[in-house]
C-alpha cells in the first residue's frame, strides 16, 4: 500500500490535449454520444515549490468524447491566472485553500483586496479545480472563490475570466449548483461584511438572454433570489453545496465556520485559508428553507446537532414534509485528511478517518398542528426521523440511510422530486474510493462495483433517450490505477444492474478527479458556430 497513494495523490500529471483513441472492450449503448467532462486536481509541485493540500492543485480537466462507438481522451490543464502566474515564476505565488504564497512577481493581478477588514488579502485563486458549470450554452471550471472560468469543453481551451462579485456581491461561491427543469442556474455565495452585514446570498443565472442582448453575458442578467442573514456577522457557515425541491430551497447552516478575522490576517500572519475553519461541536446546526415563489423564509426555527457536510445528496416534498439527504460527520477530519502530508507511504496509519461518511435523512414537517405539546414528534411519515417540538423551535434528528458513501450522484432528471438512487464511491475509513455503489434509498439495496487495483471516480448517471424508470441508463466513471504496468480506463456500467457494459481504455498517467458532467452531444455547440 506503501507508493500507490503517492502515484495516486502526488506527482504531477502530463497534460494531454491532442485526443488520444482508447481502446474499447464491450458493447457501448450506441446512443451515448457526447463528452464525459471532469475536474481535479494535476500538478502539486511548481519548481521547487510544494502545495500542502491535495484541493490546492492546478485544476486538470480531461475528457471522454464518446463518438460512434470510439472513444477519445484529452487532458489540459486550466490556463488560470494563477496557473500562468505560478509557471512564469516557476513557484507556488498565489494562495491556495491549504497553502498561503506570497506572490511579488504577479502583483499586478494577485495584490488587491477582497475585503473592508484589511487590505493585505490578496484577491483569492481563479484555479477552478472541483467542478464543471453550465451556463446557457458555455462550460465553466468552477471552485469556491469568486472566480469561475470559461472553457471550451470538446477542446479543453481556456476562455474568459468571469468574477461572479460584479455581477452579485460575493466572496465564496459553491461549485455545486442547481438546475431549473428550464437551464437556469441557481447557486449559493456569502457576502462577507458587506455594508455591515454578512449573508447567504442565493441567485439565479438565466440560461438564455433576450435575442437583441445576445452580445452580454448571462452573468449580466444574474438576479439575487434571496438572501439569509448569518447568525454571525464574523463566522459564517462554510458550505459545499445546498439543496432544493420542487418549492423549497434548502440551506443547512452548519456550526463549521470560516473566521473572517482569521481570514483577514491570514496573509500576514503567513497562514492558510484552512486554518480559518473551524467547527463548533457544542454548536447547533440550522436549517432554512426558501419558498422559491415568494422567495420568503420558512419562519419555524428547524435545528438538528452540530455536524459537517459537504454533499447534499437530493431532496424533494412529501405530505406537507422536505426530505433531505445529505452525507456528513461529526466532526472535520475529512478536509484534513487530504494534506499531501498524510498521502503519503505512512498513508494507512495517517489517513483513518475519525467519523465515517454518513448518509443521512432529514424529514422535516412544514405543515403540523401548530397546538401540538412540547416534545411530540411532528413527523407523520413513516421514517425513523423525528422532528420534536421544543420551546425554541423544532429539533429534528435524521434517519440513517447508510454509511461509507461519498461523492453522491442521482439521475439529475429526479432533482427535487421523490428518488430512489443514489450512485456513489464507497468510503470506509479512508478517504480513498476503492469501489463505486448504487444505493436504493428506499430498500437500503446497495449494489457494487471494485475491481483489484481500481481506483473509481464519483460515478456519474446518463438517462437513455428512451428511459422510463429511474434507473435507465448507464453509469460512467474514470478508474485509476497504481500498477504503472496496467492503464486508467473509462468504465460504462448498466445503471439497473450495476454491471459493466464496456470500458474505454487509455495508456496515459491519470489523475484522481473530483466532479465532472455528461454533456450529450446535441448541448455541444457545432464547429462552424
Ligand atoms: C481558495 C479558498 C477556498 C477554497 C476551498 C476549496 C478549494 C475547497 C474544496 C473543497 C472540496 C474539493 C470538497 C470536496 O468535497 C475557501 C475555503 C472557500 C475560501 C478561501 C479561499
Ligand atoms: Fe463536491
Amino acid at each position: 500500500m506503501a507508493a500507490p497513494m503517492e502515484a495516486l495523490y502526488g506527482g504531477n500529471k502530463e497534460e494531454h490535449p491532442e485526443p488520444i483513441k482508447a481502446e474499447v472492450r464491450g458493447q457501448l449503448p450506441t446512443w451515448l454520444q457526447g463528452i464525459l467532462l471532469r475536474n481535479g486536481p494535476g500538478m502539486h509541485i511548481i519548481g521547487d515549490s510544494k502545495y500542502n493540500h491535495w484541493f490546492d492543485g492546478l485544476a486538470l480537466l480531461h475528457s471522454f468524447t464518446f463518438k460512434n462507438g470510439e472513444v477519445y481522451y484529452r487532458s489540459k490543464y486550466l490556463r488560470s491566472d494563477t496557473y500562468n502566474c505560478n509557471v512564469e515564476a516557476n513557484r507556488i505565488v498565489v494562495s491556495e485553500f491549504g497553502t498561503m504564497a506570497y506572490p511579488d512577481p504577479c502583483k499586478n493581478i494577485f495584490a488587491k483586496a477582497f475585503c473592508y477588514l484589511s487590505h493585505t488579502i490578496p484577491e483569492f485563486t481563479d484555479n477552478c479545480l472541483i467542478n464543471i458549470m453550465k451556463a446557457g450554452d458555455d462550460f465553466y471550471a468552477t471552485s469556491e472563490t469568486n472566480f469561475i472560468r470559461k472553457i471550451n469543453p470538446q477542446t479543453l481551451e481556456t476562455l474568459d475570466k468571469v468574477d461572479y462579485n460584479k455581477y452579485v456581491a460575493v466572496n465564496v461561491t459553491t461549485s455545486h449548483p442547481h438546475y431549473d427543469s428550464a437551464g437556469n442556474i441557481l447557486n449559493m455565495g456569502t457576502s462577507i461584511v458587506d455594508k455591515g452585514k454578512t449573508k447567504y446570498v442565493l441567485f439565479k443565472i438565466p440560461s438564455s438572454v433576450p435575442e437583441q442582448q445576445k452580445k452580454k453575458s448571462c452573468f449580466k442578467h444574474l438576479e439575487v433570489v434571496c438572501s439569509i442573514p448569518s447568525r454571525s456577522l464574523l463566522h459564517p457557515s462554510y458550505y459545499h453545496s445546498f439543496g432544493i425541491t420542487e418549492n423549497y430551497i434548502i440551506f443547512v447552516e452548519q456550526p463549521f465556520r470560516l473566521d473572517i478575522v482569521k481570514m483577514a490576517t491570514a496573509y500576514i500572519r503567513g497562514v492558510t485559508w484552512a486554518s480559518c475553519l473551524a467547527f463548533s461541536k457544542d454548536d447547533k446546526t440550522w436549517f432554512h428553507f426558501v419558498d422559491r415563489k415568494t422567495k420568503k423564509e420558512v419562519s419555524t426555527k428547524f435545528y438538528t446537532d452540530a455536524m459537517v457536510f459537504f454533499h447534499h445528496v437530493n431532496a424533494y416534498e412529501e405530505d406537507g414534509h422536505i426530505i433531505f439527504d445529505i452525507i456528513s460527520y461529526t466532526d472535520n477530519s475529512l478536509y484534513d485528511m487530504f494534506y499531501l502530508k498524510n498521502l503519503n507511504k505512512d498513508f494507512e496509519d495517517n489517513t483513518k478517518l475519525t467519523s465515517i461518511p454518513t448518509c443521512k435523512r432529514f424529514v422535516v414537517p412544514l405543515q403540523f398542528d401548530k397546538d401540538a405539546g412540547v416534545g411530540s414528534n411532528l413527523v407523520t411519515l413513516p421514517s425513523t426521523a423525528t422532528a420534536v417540538k421544543e420551546k425554541d423551535g423544532i429539533y429534528c434528528q435524521p434517519e440513517i440511510l447508510c454509511e461509507g458513501i461519498e461523492l453522491p450522484r442521482i439521475n439529475y432528471d429526479y432533482n427535487g422530486k421523490k428518488y430512489k438512487y443514489v450512485f456513489a464511491t464507497e468510503v470506509q475509513w479512508s478517504p480513498v474510493p476503492t469501489k463505486i455503489v448504487k444505493f436504493n434509498t428506499q430498500t437500503k439495496e446497495m449494489l457494487h462495483w471494485g475491481g483489484e487495483d481500481c481506483w473509481p471516480s464519483e460515478p456519474i448517471f446518463v438517462p437513455s433517450p428512451d428511459a422510463r424508470e429511474e434507473d435507465d441508463g448507464v453509469v460512467l466513471t474514470c478508474v485509476v490505477r497504481t500498477d504503472p504496468e496496467k492503464a486508467p480506463f473509462l468504465l460504462v456500467l448498466d445503471a439497473k444492474t450495476f454491471t459493466e457494459l464496456g470500458r474505454a481504455t487509455v495508456d496515459v498517467k491519470m489523475h484522481l478527479d473530483l466532479h465532472g458532467m455528461f454533456i450529450p452531444e446535441q448541448d455541444l455547440k457545432t464547429e462552424t458556430e
